[in-house]
Order: C-alpha cells, then structure tokens, then sequence
C-alpha cells in the first residue's frame, strides 16, 4: 500500500495482462457476520483483508466470536450459535457501512434478547452518514436505540443492558430510498428471532441499490435461510429459520473492483504482447450487482468476453461511445464511468445516483469537482452526472492534483485520468484511501499498467562517499512512493560476489584484460534483489555483508572496470518502473540516469562526512579514527573524481546541495521543493 502523502502518476500509455483482484466486501462483511451468528464453525477463503473488513473482525472479535485465522485471506469464524459471551463493548467500525448497519441490527436484536448493550461508532464521516430509518425500524421492534451524537447517525447506542420482549407480529417498516443497507440489516438479523413465527418486513418508498438485497439474499440462503418475498416491496424471513454453517466458504473478488480494470482495458491500448486486460476471481457468475458494470463498459465500446470466474477486456471502440444510464443499480462501479466519461465521443450522464450524496462523501460534489480539475465540463443535478468529454487529441486536458476526500472509489477511479492523451501526469492525494476496500490497488494498476519509459520520473542523488545519500535518497523514495536504488551496493555486491567466487579484486589483477572480462560476466549474472531494507544475493541475504567496509573498498576497485560498469548499466536502467526512482550513487544523473526529472549533488565537507562515518561505525560498534577515516575518504573521492570511466563530478543540470549544516529532514524538504517545482506534473516534452 501507498501510504504517502500523494502518489504522482506519470502518463500511461499501455496495459496489459492479468489482475487477481481482492475478495468482494459486500460479500466478505455478509459472512463473517453470518458465520459469527451461525451454530458451528465457517471457514472462509479468499476474504478481503482491508480496512473495512479488518473493523468486521474486531468487532466480531469484541463480541467474543472465536476467530482462528489460516492466513491474510483465510480464516475459521467459531460461530456463537445464539450466545453472547459479552455483554457490553464499544466497536469503532471505521467508515463501513457494511459493518455499521447490519452489526447495529444483530446487535440491537441480540441485545433485547440477552440484555445487553452496545456502542457502535465510526470516523467523522460514518457520523454524517444516515442510519436513522433503520434505528427507527428497529425501535419497532421494541429495541432500545439511541442516538449519542446528531439524530439519525451514529454514533448510537443499541440495547440497554436489560433484555427485551421483540413485537414480532406486525411488519417491520423500513425506507429503502436512502440506503439498501437499512434492509440488508434486518434481514441479516432477524433470522435471529424467527424460530418461533415469520417475520415480515416492508418496504417504504423505492428501494435503491437492489442488487446488493440480491448478494444479501444468496448469502441468507447459503447460511440456511430462505427468505421470501413479494418483489422489492415485501420479505418474509420463515418460522423456524435459523443460521446453519455451510462449513466452507469463498469469497468472490469484488467486481467494483474490476470496475477499474474493465475501464482500464477499455481504454488503454494492449501492451506488446497482450491482447488486453485479463481478471481473475469475478466473472460472469457473479453474485455482485456490479458485475453489470461490464454491460456498460460494453456499451461504451469495450470488448469483453466472460467466463464463469474470469474476464478479458480488450479496446474496442475509441473514441468511447457516450452513454445515458441508470447507474442506480450499480451505484459504487459507476463512479468509473464518470472518468471513462471524459474518453468518449459525447456528453455521458449517470442518473439516479442520489445516494452518491451519503457515501463516503458527498460523491456527486466531489466528481464534479475534481473532474472539473483536469479540464472537463460537468453538470451536477440532484441525482445525476454528465460529464462532458474533453477531446481526443489531448487539447484542453489539465494536469491535477486530485483530492480524494477519503474515499477509495475516488483514488482509484481517478487513476484512469493517467491514460489522457495529452500526457500529463496526474497526483493522486493521500493514496492510502483506498485502504478501506483494495489497500494494493496502485501496485496491482503498475502490475499491468506501461509508461513510456521517459515519463517514468527518476530522482539521482550523486554525490561524494558518506555525504548521506543513501538516508536523503531512501526517505524520499519512502515520501514519493518510488522505487530505490541504491547503486553503490550493486558494486558492493559484485565485489562480494567476486571474492565468494574466487576472482582476485586487487587492483593490480584487474589491470588485465582476461580478469576484467570475468568480473564483466559476473556482474551481468548478478541475482540481486533489495527488499524491505535488506539486500540479497541470490537466496542469500547479504545485507550485513554488503555494508562492510572490506565490501565497500572491494566495490570501490571493481567500479573502475569498464566492463563491469557495462554490465551494471542495464541492471540499474531496469530499476526504472512505475510511479518512479529514486537513484542513489555517482554516476545516476551523469550516466545511467541523463534524462533524470531532477538530479541532485550532495556534498559535505571531508571533516563532516568522517564524522558521521564515525558516528556510523560507533553505532555498529566497530572502532576506528577520525584521522583514518578522514585519510580513507580523501583517497576515495580522489579515486573517484580521476577515474577514466564515469569520474564523479556534479551531472549537467544538477543542483547542489551542501548538507554539512542541514538536517536529514531540512536535506529531504530542500529536495522535495525542488521536486515539486521540477516538471513531473507538466506537459511531457511531447506536446511543448
Ligand atoms: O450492501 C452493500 O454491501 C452495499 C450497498 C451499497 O450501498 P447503498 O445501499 O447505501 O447504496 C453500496 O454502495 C455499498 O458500497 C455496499
Ligand atoms: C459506499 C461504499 O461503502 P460502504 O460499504 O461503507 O457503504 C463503497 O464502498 O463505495
């Protein structure tokens, strides 16, 4: 997961092969609750493992349900079969309303029926989302509800502590124009109290969101419940039900999701050697609502083909066709289609999508708003969207820095805006958003997703030996969100890999010809891989070994073979994937790198940088003297700055920056301005 400030997107240009997505929320809430209700242990594959699911578990977890995890995505639910070992608990449930509404009905009813109470609150947003027609249906029922803070939101407190006869005997009413959840809650619940007589609930006004009662429904039948009704209007919950394990369950990935992945083989030209986007773990079978997502997609001119578990998405028509829709049946994945919008060949409006208002944000506001952004015209009505699209040879487009309002379907849906073809990057605010449902969305989109290899952003970071490279360039690889290389190790590790492999790196071997040719070979086989702080060589892990001062002198000596800096070149090009690098070395800006965004020169003085050498061996508990250190730095930097090949010195272009009197944190905000201001989120050079 990006868990950046921002996350800057350079211009995308291809995608191509395949995505396992996620497991589906909707479902994944379903039946954790479900299995926490039911008699007898479920165990569950595939779940998602995010925000919105991970407030589910503690929950569950608070209530005293057993929960015996396999892995991230498999778990064992031990289901209270009608217990409730605690009495009592406060539950945060983040912003999900898959956990908030129905957990406010179980535990509502759960409460009457063992006298229990409970408090259910979320994050600020979760407190302005409605819940009140449901804590009003409820209240019918005979169950305690209270408001803590507005009317009508949580945070609320359910049950109050004292057991409760339910009125079973007339139809529950409650609305179904606010929210689908009000209903999905109640039916998910009242199994709960129908052993002994069915259990009746109406429908006022137009239910919204329908299929999501229909996952609702599949789930209930699954868990042994079959629920009858009368169209959208009337559900009847039989006496005598009762939850009952199915044993095993899995969950399918979240075809809102695929709504991303659809769009982004709709609009992105296959990448060499694809024939387009392929999705695994949804498909045509699909429980999901939005799984119709694809009759839109196709509708707009996107070639899909389905299987049971599986799409394949390939462009078709292009520009896109303009459509006019009913998005009300696929409220979350038509926020996609607001930005496929901007590709088509006409004005596209999205109707009847009122409850955008209480989501996550007000999604209508925010769609517009930051549609707006990148240059499109958009209307905003109470219940719909159009969207006006901004020309296909790229006039008119902006570049934009994308507020995300906390709600993941913005982050992610935005992301496609990358594709335009003015080629302008785009940056995406606080990434991590998308937590909440797909927390590795960004990496999966990079995984199928090409730039053109000049839009992708490298940051260098050149300089003299200890003046602090590695700490400046591997904090701003962790701000940015980019990939880090740190080339000295590459030569560090060929040194180490010369000495395992018995090549004589003394100065004098290298001298010929035959010598030099090895350690050229050597270093193009390099198995190298840095991951998560550590460095390794092959299956070895070598980060200790690598940062020796024996491996740091054998590094120095190898790095003047010409062969071996040949060898090295395209290893170190191949670090330069999506979003972007941050390259730390001596030649990043001068050699490897020429067409950096932004290249740095860090210095200090010799006493400065022996100094914290020193500090750094102390810290290591290894000994030495400021004099030796010293003496070793001065030979080294003249060694590097007389070397025939590559000598250091600043790269054309680059900034200096003297860190001697600065901070590690005064040093990364000098380059971060510096890269705000350089021209990552401008035009590419194409269109200047
Ligand atoms: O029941 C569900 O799993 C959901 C129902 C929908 O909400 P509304 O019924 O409020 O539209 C949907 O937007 C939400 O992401 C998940
Ligand atoms: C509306 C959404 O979430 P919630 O389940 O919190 O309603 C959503 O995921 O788009």
């Amino acid at each position: 997961m990006y868990a950046t400030a921002f996350l800057d997107l350079p211009p995308l240009h291809r995608a191509g092969g395949t995505v396992r997505l996620p497991g589906s929320k909707s479902i994944s809430n379903r039946v954790l609750l479900l299995a926490a209700l039911s008699q007898g242990q479920t165990r569950i594959e595939d779940l998602l493992d995010s925000d919105d699911t991970r407030v589910m578990l503690t929950a569950l977890d608070a209530l005293g349900c057993r929960l015996q995890r396999h892995g991230p995505h498999s778990l064992t639910v031990h289901g209270l079969g009608g217990q409730l070992p605690v009495r009592q608990a406060s539950l945060f449930l983040g912003n999900a309303g898959t956990a908030m509404r129905p957990l406010c009905a179980a535990l509502a009813l759960l409460a009457c029926q063992h006298g229990a109470a409970f408090e259910l609150s979320g994050v600020a947003r979760m407190h302005e989302r409605p819940i009140g027609d449901l804590a009003d249906a409820l209240r019918q029922l005979g169950c305690p509800v209270q408001h803590l803070g507005q009317p009508g939101y949580p945070p609320l407190r359910v049950g109050d502590g004292a057991p409760h006869a339910l009125r079973l005997a007339e139809p529950i009413r409650v609305r179904g124009d606010v929210s689908s959840q009000f209903l999905t809650a109640l039916l998910l619940a009242l199994p709960l109290a129908a052993q002994q007589q069915a259990i009746e609930i109406e429908v006022v006004g137009e239910l919204i969101s329908k299929p999501y009662i229909e996952i609702t429904l599949a789930l209930l039948a699954r868990f042994g419940v079959a629920v009858q009704r009368q169209g959208w209007q009337r559900f009847v919950i039989p006496a005598g039900s009762r939850y009952a394990s199915p044993g095993q369950i899995h969950v399918e990935a979240d075809a809102s999701s695929a709504s991303y992945f659809i769009a982004l083989g709709a609009i992105a030209q296959p990448s060499l050697g694809h024939s387009g986007i392929t999705i695994e773990g949804v498909g045509l079978d699909s429980i999901q609502g939005d799984i119709r997502f694809v009759e839109a997609a196709r509708a707009m001119g996107a070639q899909i083909e389905g299987s049971a578990n599986a799409l394949q998405v390939r462009r078709g028509a292009w520009p896109l066709k303009a459509i006019d829709l009913d998005c009300n049946a696929i409220p979350d994945a038509a926020m996609t289609l607001a930005v496929l919008a901007l590709y088509a060949d006409g004005p596209c409006t999205l109707r009847n999508i009122a409850s955008w208002r209480v989501k996550e944000t007000d999604r209508l506001a925010a769609m517009r708003c930051e549609l707006s952004k990148l240059g499109a015209t958009v209307e905003e009505g109470p219940d719909y969207l159009r969207v006006h699209p901004l020309p296909a040879d790229g006039r008119g487009w902006q570049t934009a820095s994308i507020h995300t309002y906390d709600d993941h379907r913005v982050a992610m849906c935005f992301a496609l805006a990358a594709f335009n073809p003015a080629q302008l990057g785009l940056r995406i605010e606080d990434p991590k958003c998308v937590a909440k449902t797909f927390p590795d969305f960004f990496e999966t989109l990079f995984g199928v997703c090409q730039a053109q290899p000049s839009h992708i952003p490298v940051l260098c970071i050149d300089g003299p030996s200890a003046s602090g490279k590695g700490t400046l360039a591997a904090e701003l690889a962790a701000r940015l969100g980019y990939h880090l290389l740190d080339s000295g190790l590459l030569y560090r590790l060929v040194g180490l890999a010369a000495e395992r492999a018995g090549l004589d790196t003394a100065a004098a071997a290298l001298q010929q010809p035959q010598q030099a040719a090895a350690l050229g070979r050597l270093a193009q086989q390099l198995l190298v891989r840095f991951e998560q702080g550590r460095v390794w060589l092959g299956h070895e892990d070598v980060t200790d070994e690598v940062r020796s001062e024996a491996a740091g002198m054998a590094a120095s000596r190898v790095a003047v073979v010409p062969e071996v800096r040949a060898a090295l070149l395209d290893l170190q090009r191949n670090f330069r994937r999506l979003p972007g690098l941050v390259a730390d070395g001596r030649d990043m800006g001068s050699v490897i790198f020429p067409d950096a965004a932004l290249k740095v020169y860090l210095t200090a003085s010799a006493a400065q940088r022996a100094q914290r050498r020193l500090w750094q061996l102390q810290e290591r508990g290894e000994s030495a003297t400021i004099k030796d250190l010293l003496a070793d730095l001065e030979a080294r930097d003249e060694r590097d700055r007389s070397r025939s090949a590559a000598p250091l010195k600043p790269a054309e272009g680059a900034l200096l920056l003297d860190n001697s009197a600065l901070s590690i944190e005064q040093s990364v905000q000098q380059v971060l301005d510096w890269w705000q201001a350089s021209p990552v989120l401008r035009p590419s050079a194409a269109l200047e």
